[in-house]
């Protein structure tokens, strides 16, 4: 793919996200790439069907749209899913482990393989247990780059490391310290790989059965199950698991699969099984569960992976480079070259694994060395503004919330007295300075109020603000401490 193009995806994907906002961009389309540009048809992918199916019937025409605007002659998008194992591959060594990446249990029920026909790893260290091919349960095998040993650890991901390595070491029948353990980061933080190194790790153990799943094949594994007749099958064999890794729970969609989940996390905790899942928001702003699934899941441990520091940045990249070596011995970045990448590619792992893969392609197709002025050239589109931090009206809700002692129900809620009025009107007052949400948009994140209720709780807020010094100051306290 040319510069050009890829300037080209740059801006198309600006034009996006300045049309969608962020927080949609980065839910539907920050895992979109671009494959390759024809004269007509631009060709697109994502990592799952279900993002590409979503994509399809909800934002095919603005994709379209936004890439006529920088290519009027481009008639179509052309989406598609691409294999986990099809990209391009900065390969780690396999773990040390005898298990194969995907086997079938001994006593899974014989329907697995159509309830979760699509997806989903499996990893069983029952030694005695038949391998399959990965297509016997369907699915993608665990990536086998994604293991502890692969997972370099810093001040944004200790704790979450720490306990995901405390439950893939614990053994059948030991107490469960936290359950579930909810794991939540933005994109490209290292959610899925920790989760797989769990996976991973229990398969070493080789002791209990770890089963591995994206949301999406949760979805699809129960709608098929739905489908065929078979939901009491896929009922036993999720809850026949000992560790239950639900990655990107964000994506969970459907009433009766919101109320199966909700069944299995009870079952599995009330069993003493470990559940663990991760998503890109904490569990208080998952918006489609239920209260009792919501604080269930926010009732064990729940960590946070903020974003790389830059030593982080350059700790992954270190890494990164003596793996490659490992299959390219003559791949050499020099110091300052990679200090430079962990200096400019700020935003994700997935973006400093495209900056180390595109140098090494470099390196493999030209066989010329590794300049500073080439990785200038090479990782421009990843270097991004440092943009103000975006504050999200659930954020704000939390915050205001724990402020002033009450939940973050109470705000939605109906109750009208002074303890849940005042922090509610404050809430809303945020909302409108901090966001840039419309007033009808912001009551209806408060519960589906009307919009001049919104306007009366601005207006309120911004009279009292005038007179009363102290409440102006914790105004300003609320207001640093969502822009920290
Ligand atoms: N701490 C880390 N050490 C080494 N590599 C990391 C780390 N964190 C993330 N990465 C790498 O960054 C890339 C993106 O990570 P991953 O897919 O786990 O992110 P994620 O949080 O699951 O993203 P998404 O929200 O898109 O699902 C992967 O290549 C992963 O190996």
């Amino acid at each position: 793919m040319t510069n050009n193009q890829q300037e080209r995806w740059t801006r198309v994907k600006g034009r996006l996200r300045a049309e969608v906002g962020e927080d949609i961009f980065s839910s539907w389309f920050a895992r979109m790439e671009l494959e390759s540009v024809e004269t007509e048809t631009v060709r697109l992918s994502v990592p799952t069907r279900f993002l590409k199916s979503w994509i399809q019937s909800h934002y095919a025409e603005r994709v379209l749209a936004c890439w006529q605007g920088e290519e009027p002659l481009v008639r179509r998008i052309d989406l598609s899913v691409r294999s986990a194992m099809m990209r391009p591959a900065v390969a780690a060594p396999r773990p040390a482990t005898s298990a194969p990446a995907v086997v079938r249990s001994e006593t899974a029920p014989a329907h697995f393989a159509t309830a979760f026909g699509g997806s989903g790893g499996f990893a069983n260290g029952h030694a005695a247990a038949p391998a399959a091919s990965p297509d016997a349960i369907g699915g993608s095998p665990l990536d086998p780059r994604l293991t502890f040993d692969t997972f370099v650890v810093g001040r944004s991901n200790t704790l979450a490391h720490a306990a995901a390595k405390q439950l893939a070491s614990a053994r059948r029948g030991d107490p469960v310290m936290f359950n579930p353990l909810y794991v939540h980061a933005s994109v490209g933080l290292g959610k899925t790989h920790l989760l797989q190194a769990i996976a991973w790790a229990g398969n070493a153990g080789g002791e209990r059965r770890v089963l591995y799943l994206t949301a999406e094949k949760f979805v699809y594994g129960f709608v098929s199950s739905l489908r065929t007749q078979t939901t009491l099958a896929f009922k036993e064999v999720l809850r026949a698991t000992d560790v239950l890794l639900i990655d990107d729970l964000q994506f969970l969609q459907g009433k009766s699969t919101f109320a199966e989940f909700s069944h299995t996390l009870n079952a599995m905790i009330d069993a003493g099984r470990q559940v663990v899942v991760a998503a890109d928001r904490p569990p208080l702003d998952l918006e489609n569960l239920d209260d009792r699934v919501r604080s269930r899941l926010a009732g064990g441990l729940v960590v946070e992976m903020g974003s790389f520091g830059e030593d982080l940045r350059l700790e992954i990249l270190q890494s990164r480079v003596a793996s490659a070596r490992s299959h390219h011995a003559d791949f050499d970045v020099p110091a300052p070259v990679l200090a430079f990448i962990a200096r400019s590619v700020t935003h994700n792992g997935r973006d400093l694994e495209g900056a180390l893969n595109r140098l090494l392609a470099h390196s493999k197709l030209t066989g010329q060395p590794i300049t500073m002025e080439l990785a200038e050239r090479e990782i421009r589109d990843l270097v991004r503004p440092q943009e103000p931090r975006k504050v999200k009206i659930e954020e704000i809700q939390r915050i205001v919330a724990r402020r002033y002692n009450v939940s973050r129900g109470d705000l939605l809620s109906s109750r009208r007295t002074a303890n849940v009025v005042r922090p509610r009107q404050i809430a809303m007052y945020l909302a409108k300075t901090l966001t840039l949400r419309s007033l009808p948009e912001i009551g209806r994140r408060f519960g589906g109020r009307d919009h001049t209720t919104v306007l009366h709780a601005v207006r309120k807020i911004e009279g009292l603000v005038g007179a009363d010094l102290a409440l102006a100051e914790e105004i300003e306290a609320i207001k640093r401490e969502l822009q920290d």
